[in-house]
């Protein structure tokens, strides 16, 4: 478990004061995914700086087992494995197992030790075959693997994971996203992203934070439940032409135009689409839908 207890961090730009974290309080439960989601500069990256023991906040505390990473200064170093959005291109001239060797040799770990961590990691990430080659010329999925299994060569009990996502296909988002759930199974991830689509399909618990403040925390079962009266969202399906699409595409409160062949168009939006549906004469069906996590952190941050 891990307890946030009044974290606040403040920088100082040009003499002025900027937010960064304001009174932080979070519970994060033993193996789970907890989601922490915010617009750009809503102090993410700043809280979990903290929780890793990279930056020291002006006030408050971080509990991991009821032990305080400020005073027993090894407990993050031993418990917590983190993945930093920047830290992907650091070791592009390696191998694969020349960087998992390399980070480990960093934490003291025996070369016997690491023979078969690496062995083991290599396997469960599917990585075998990419043993020898240099890390610059894996795929960026392949790369964020690498980062992660650089996070786990300890085999911490808790895993952060700064936008785990980002800049990946469809393909390497569902093997990330596979990788996460089952990570969760024996070990606490914590993530930070603004893939709300993977938010909404891997985190057990999830906190919203703005302008440095938590607006909401709570799991994510508890959320959806709480907004599917709130938010009205509705389902149409339309034959439409290329100009309606697109008169459509700007239209207030559509969340989501789709494809789906000859003519045929999904779009989901809230109430005031229902006033375009029923001017149309070429609508096939409607329904109201229950919102998703992208139509209800629109209507929590907004
Ligand atoms: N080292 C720093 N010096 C000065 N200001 C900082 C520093 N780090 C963060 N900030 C400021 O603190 C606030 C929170 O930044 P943070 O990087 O935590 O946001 P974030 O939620 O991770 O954003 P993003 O989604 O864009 O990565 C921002 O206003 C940012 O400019």
């Amino acid at each position: 478990m891990i307890k946030i207890n009044g974290v606040s961090k403040a920088f100082v730009v040009n003499k002025k004061k900027v937010i960064g974290n304001d009174n932080i309080n979070l519970e994060v439960p033993p193996n789970s995914v907890f989601a922490l989601l915010g617009p750009n500069g809503a102090g993410k990256t700043t809280l979990i700086k903290i929780i890793c023991n990279l930056i020291r906040p002006n006030s408050g505390d971080v509990l991991i087992n009821g032990s305080s990473i400020f005073k027993n200064t090894n407990i993050a170093k031993e418990e917590i494995g983190v993945v930093l959005e920047s830290a992907r291109n650091v070791y592009q001239y390696l191998s694969v197992e020349e960087t998992l060797k390399y980070f480990g040799y960093l934490n003291n770990q025996s070369k016997k030790e690491l023979a078969s961590i690496i062995d083991d990691l290599l396997s469960s990430f599917d990585l075998v075959e990419k043993r020898e080659a240099k890390v610059g010329t894996l795929s960026r999925g392949m790369q964020q693997k690498v980062a992660i299994m650089l996070a786990m060569l300890k085999d911490p009990q808790i895993l952060i994971l700064d936008e785990p996502t980002l800049g990946l296909d469809v393909e390497n988002r569902i093997k990330i996203k596979k990788l996460i759930l089952d990570l969760s199974k024996e070990k606490t991830v914590i993530l930070t992203t603004h893939d709300l689509a993977i938010a909404e399909e891997v985190a057990d618990n999830i906190a919203i934070i703005d302008n440095g403040k938590i607006v909401k925390s709570t799991t994510m079962q508890q959320l959806k439940g709480s907004y599917s009266e709130k938010v009205e969202m509705y389902m149409m399906l339309l034959k439409l032409n290329s100009l309606q699409v697109k008169v459509l595409e700007n239209f207030e409160g559509i969340r989501k135009v789709k494809d789906l062949g000859d003519n045929v168009w999904e779009i989901v939006g809230d109430r005031k689409v229902l006033q375009f549906a029923l001017q149309q004469e070429s609508i096939i069906e409607l329904k109201k839908v229950s919102p998703d996590l992208k139509d209800i952190f629109i209507d929590i941050i907004s």
